[in-house]
């Protein structure tokens, strides 16, 4: 008997379909569902008039389970709320567990926060962002196409959204004249 009791699951080969995402299901964000987290909270209420897809996370079907290695491919759209970059909601770990971004397509970043100190690892395809147990994460996308990415987590790590709704992040990307900027909370 495995130590923990979780759903069995077999071996399995994951594959990717043209847009190279995960065949399981599909989690969809909208522009509503990130209330209270772009500064220019009278741009993003204009936003919600046409209220488009922020960003969208395909799921593998590996169960978010204790000893099991969930993976989802998230693709975020490009645009801007008030000169601020297209971001996710950003969670941290309740248990804290490492996490592993790999870009894939479109250029953005990994913004990491203690709760002291925020740090940028800017992403493109082929980037390895690695997320330390205890730091908040969110991404974003700094580019002109879909910004998309891979990641790979300990089942049992769950999200907390709250946090980075009380903490923030540390810093918010602006789009500047000479790429992201990153302008500290
Ligand atoms: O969960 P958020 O903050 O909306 O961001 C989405 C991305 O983060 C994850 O929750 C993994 O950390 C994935 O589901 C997805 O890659
Ligand atoms: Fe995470």
């Amino acid at each position: 008997m495995p130590p923990f009791a979780t759903p069995p699951v077999p071996p399995m080969r994951i594959t990717f379909d043209a847009r190279m995402e995960p065949s399981g299901p599909v989690l969809t964000r909208r522009m509503s569902d990130l209330r209270g987290l772009f500064a220019d909270t009278a741009a993003w209420e204009a936003a919600l008039a046409e209220d488009p897809v922020v960003y969208e996370v395909a799921s593998s079907p590996v169960p978010e389970a204790e000893g099991e290695l969930p993976q989802s491919i998230t693709t975020i759209h490009p645009g801007r709320v008030g000169g601020e970059f297209h971001m996710t909601k950003g969670h941290i770990h309740p248990r804290p567990r490492g996490e592993i971004y790999l870009g894939l397509s479109g250029v953005g970043g990994l913004l990491l926060f203690d709760g002291d100190k925020p740090q940028w690892i800017p992403m493109e395809p082929g980037t390895i962002g690695y997320i330390p147990p205890g730091w908040a994460h969110r991404s974003v996308n700094t580019g002109d196409e879909p910004y998309r990415f891979l990641a790979v987590y300990p089942g049992d790590a769950g999200h907390d959204y709250d946090w980075v709704l009380r903490n923030g992040m540390g810093y918010r990307v602006l789009s500047g004249a000479d790429g992201p900027l990153l302008r500290p909370f």
